[in-house]
């Protein structure tokens, strides 16, 4: 078996050897049968030409023989027979007569015999008795005259024939050797041609079983081998991109099948809305088991009634127009439990555009919803009274600024304050502080309708909403007055706050809005400034807000920006009031008071008492108050070369809020030491208001700046806090009695008691005492007789100019000079 596949496969195993083998057998049976036919055709025409030469020589010997034969001479007949059996393949030569007695024989033992196998006698033609393959025998008459007297009988051998034909043979099939291995030759050479290309084919073929379907053959030409590389190479494309989309189909039902067990609820209901599949999450989330689920349809089973049949509707209708419908839905779990989820539904068709399926996926956001509540309750809420804070107030107010302007009804805000909240946080503790903001914050909400907001803003301040009031701006202002007045009635009531009972009044500013297009902040910021009229009212009040008072924010704010302005263009000019000393008979002025003014570009020279207080409430204070103390420096830095005004000081005011910075103290000394004044030189009026906090602190900075020489004054003392107890803690130079009291002093026997209680008061705390606001020489000669011996107003010089103020030095002390302190 073995052998016989071994030679099969030898022959067979390759188309090369198969065209080998087939062509090297056909070539070589046709060539075989071509030698044998050619072989053949010589073998008969090699016998007929020795047949014919075979009869030429019988009937030549029969003609030569003929006398000797009628003389019956035997001798001579036998030479004949003799002689001529000597030609090659003669095997015989016979004479005969005519009966067949043999006359002459090349063998002599036959001579005498007779032969009876002779032709008929009447047959005058040569006559071939045995044409076998080894011997050519025949009988040729010997004639004489027409007369018939014996026989020539010759017999030829085969064998120089054969010979001869074997030759003929032999390279006969050496042609059809050499043709055979041509043939095969030829054969491997075109098999090898052919079978390369087929191998190449077969290659790629092998690489593609086992796995790399990327290969392809490559084979040009126009033959069928490459026809058929090509026909392949395209079966291998249509292979791979069938393979390719099968793997994208097998990845896509993968992705598909991970997709749909993934955290989300997912199902699959059919074009009637019957649960078809449900995934795993389904079952966790739900509590439903896909078996009690599948045949259900997700209302039935998930429903929760907190969406009314319109909800449904409208998801109808957008999965028919858009294909998928989107948005949060609240759904109910097997236990009754109601969640939210953020839902998509998306509608599957088939190829012929015909719904099929729906596939639903919910996300459960129960705890991002907690969390999202709870971060808007921090973001939209005040934490302590659990009130909407300023920025849900505001996101309302816009809301309410539309519809009110849409619905054409009218809105108002009452701004409530409570009036000394401070002073009761600070009394009885802020634990107490925020229980009586809560108890505000219920009974603000105890005073509205459910739809109205109430809102707190921080601190002790309060925002109360009013939405849908009359279209009509009285009857509005009447309803929202009436809340107001509910609002200071609830508000009034005592609270109860731990073991203490207190009262804190509000002061409510009330304005209407929704009758035209504002920005939000507008309202709340008339509903702030009506609460401040409320408050300047005395407090304990309601007031609705009056445009005159808005037009005069306007100013202030304008005014604000001009102050900015004003600073960086150095608008400010610094004005100096002269300080007369008189005592044992000498006058001399030790100082001024500087000033401020603003020289302003269209408007003139502009008073401090028009921009100050603004200054101060905007913090332009600071930077102002910085620009005058520089400026009072550099002042005494050029006094300071001049022999006769190098012993001059100047006060300069500064404000609670600028000594409360807290480099206030660095600020001072940088600037002395920029400008390398004397510290003594300068003097800083201080007012009773910094004493009201911080007391200690101020008293710190007096004393470091005074340990560098620096003077204070107590400016307007009299007018305010005066606490005896702080006076003697301040490290002070001066106490100025105010100009209030320096006015009157003459005609109001209380003011002259206030100036003599201050200038009493100065003189035992050892300091020295300075009046301001002196007009007239009688005022001089009173507080000169009071023991006040330091004065500052009209009656010497108003505020002036630097450089007035050095030309016009001497002249300053004239009103004393004349008067007669002078003489005294
Ligand atoms: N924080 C700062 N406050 C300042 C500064 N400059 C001034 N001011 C304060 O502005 C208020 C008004 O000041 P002004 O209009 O300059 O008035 C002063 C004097 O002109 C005025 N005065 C002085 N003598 C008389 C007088 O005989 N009669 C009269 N009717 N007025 C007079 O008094 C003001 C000085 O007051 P005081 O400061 O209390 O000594 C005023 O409060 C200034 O303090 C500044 O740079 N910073």
């Amino acid at each position: 078996m073995s052998r016989h596949f071994s030679l099969r496969t030898l022959l067979l195993g390759s188309l090369r050897r198969q065209l080998m083998a087939g062509m090297g057998i056909v070539v070589s049976l046709m060539m075989a049968m071509l030698v044998w036919q050619w072989a053949a055709r010589q073998h008969a025409d090699l016998k007929n030409q020795q047949t014919e030469q075979a009869i030429a020589l019988a009937e030549s010997i029969a003609l030569s023989s003929s006398v000797w034969v009628a003389s019956r001479d035997v001798a001579g007949l036998q030479e004949i027979a003799t002689n001529s059996a000597g030609y090659p393949d003669v095997r015989f030569v016979i004479l005969l007569d005519r009966q067949g007695q043999v006359l002459a024989h090349s063998d002599p033992a036959f001579l005498g015999k007779f032969m009876p196998d002779l032709p008929a006698s009447a047959s005058a033609e040569t006559t071939i008795i045995q044409n076998a393959s080894s011997l050519l025998d025949l009988a040729s008459p010997v004639m004489l005259d027409k007369e018939h007297l014996g026989w020539v009988r010759i017999g030829i051998g085969r064998t120089q024939l054969d010979t001869r034909i074997k030759e003929l043979l032999k390279s006969g099939l050496i042609y059809l050797f050499s043709g055979a291995l041509m043939i095969v030759f030829f054969a491997s050479v075109t098999g090898r041609y052919f079978t390369r290309r087929l191998s190449a084919i077969s290659r790629v073929a092998e690489a593609v079983r086992t796995g790399d379907t990327s290969q392809r053959v490559s084979m040009r030409g126009t033959d069928e081998a490459a026809s058929l590389a090509r026909e392949f190479n395209n079966m291998l494309d249509t292979l791979q991109q069938r393979e390719s989309e099968l793997m994208q189909s097998k990845d896509a039902l993968r992705i598909a099948a991970t997709a749909f067990e993934s955290n989300d609820v997912m199902f699959v209901c059919d074009a009637q809305w019957r649960i078809l599949q449900v995934n795993r999450a389904f079952e966790r989330v739900t509590g439903y088991t896909p078996e009690y689920a599948v045949g259900k349809t997700p209302r039935d089973l998930l429903g929760s009634n907190l969406q009314r049949q319109d909800f449904y509707d409208t998801v109808d209708e957008t999965i028919k127009a858009h294909g998928s419908w989107q948005g949060e839905v609240w759904d109910k779990r097997s236990n009754g439990e109601t969640f939210p989820a953020w839902s998509t539904i998306t509608a599957v068709k088939s190829a012929s555009g015909q719904l099929t399926h729906y596939v639903a996926n919910l996300s459960d956001f129960s705890s991002r919803k907690a969390a999202e509540n709870e971060i808007k309750t921090l973001v939209y809420y005040d934490a302590l009274t659990m009130l909407p804070n300023r920025r849900m107030l505001m996101d309302r107010l816009t809301t309410a600024l539309h519809t009110a302007l849409s619905q054409q009804r009218l809105g108002a805000l009452l701004f409530v304050d409570l009036d000394d909240f401070k002073t009761l946080n600070d009394t009885l503790g802020h634990h107490q502080g925020d229980r009586l903001l809560q108890l505000v914050a219920e009974r603000l909400q105890a005073c509205v309708r459910g739809a109205d907001t109430v809102a707190r803003l921080g601190g002790d301040e309060f925002v109360v909403m009013l939405e849908g009031l009359s279209d009509n701006r009285p009857d509005a202002a009447r309803q929202a007055e009436q809340v107001a007045a509910k609002v200071m009635a609830a508000l009034n009531v005592p609270y109860e706050l731990g073991s203490a009972v207190r009262r804190s009044t509000p002061s409510v500013g009330i304005t209407l809005f929704g009758d035209q297009d504002e920005l939000i902040d507008e309202p709340l910021k008339r509903a702030d400034l009506a609460m401040y009229q409320a408050k300047a009212a005395g407090r304990n009040t309601a007031r609705m807000f009056d445009p005159q008072t808005q037009a005069a924010v306007t100013l202030r704010s304008e005014l604000e920006a001009a102050l900015r302005q004003a600073l960086e263009q150095e608008q400010f000019v610094l004005y100096l009031q002269p300080q007369i000393s008189s005592q044992n008979g000498v006058a001399r002025v030790t100082g001024a008071e500087a000033l401020i003014r603003w020289q302003h570009p269209t408007r003139g020279l502009i008073g401090p008492v028009e921009f100050i207080g603004i200054a101060e409430e905007c913090g332009m204070i600071i930077p102002i108050g910085q620009w005058v103390l520089r400026t009072a420096c550099k002042q005494l830095a050029q006094w300071s070369t001049v022999p006769d005004l190098a012993h001059l000081t100047i006060a300069v005011n500064v404000s609670a809020k600028q000594f409360h910075e807290p480099d206030f103290v660095h600020q001072v000394l940088a600037e002395l030491e920029r400008s390398a004044v004397p510290p003594r030189c300068l003097k800083i009026e201080i007012t009773e208001s910094m004493l009201i906090s911080n007391v200690d602190e101020v008293i710190a900075r007096m004393e470091e700046l005074q340990q560098h020489g620096v003077g204070f004054a107590m400016d307007d003392f009299g007018t305010g806090y005066s606490s005896l107890t702080y006076l003697k803690r301040l490290p002070l130079d001066v106490l100025k009695i105010d100009q209030s009291f320096v006015r009157d002093v003459l005609v109001d026997s209380n003011d002259a008691a206030i100036v003599n209680m201050i200038v009493a008061l100065a003189n035992s705390l050892g300091l020295n005492v300075i009046a301001e606001g002196v007009e007239t020489a009688e005022q001089m000669r009173y507080l000169a007789q009071q023991g006040c011996h330091a004065y500052q107003g009209y009656l010497f010089s108003k505020p002036v100019s630097a450089r007035e103020f050095e030309d016009r030095l001497a002249s300053f002390i004239k009103p004393v000079t004349n008067s007669a302190l002078a003489t005294n």
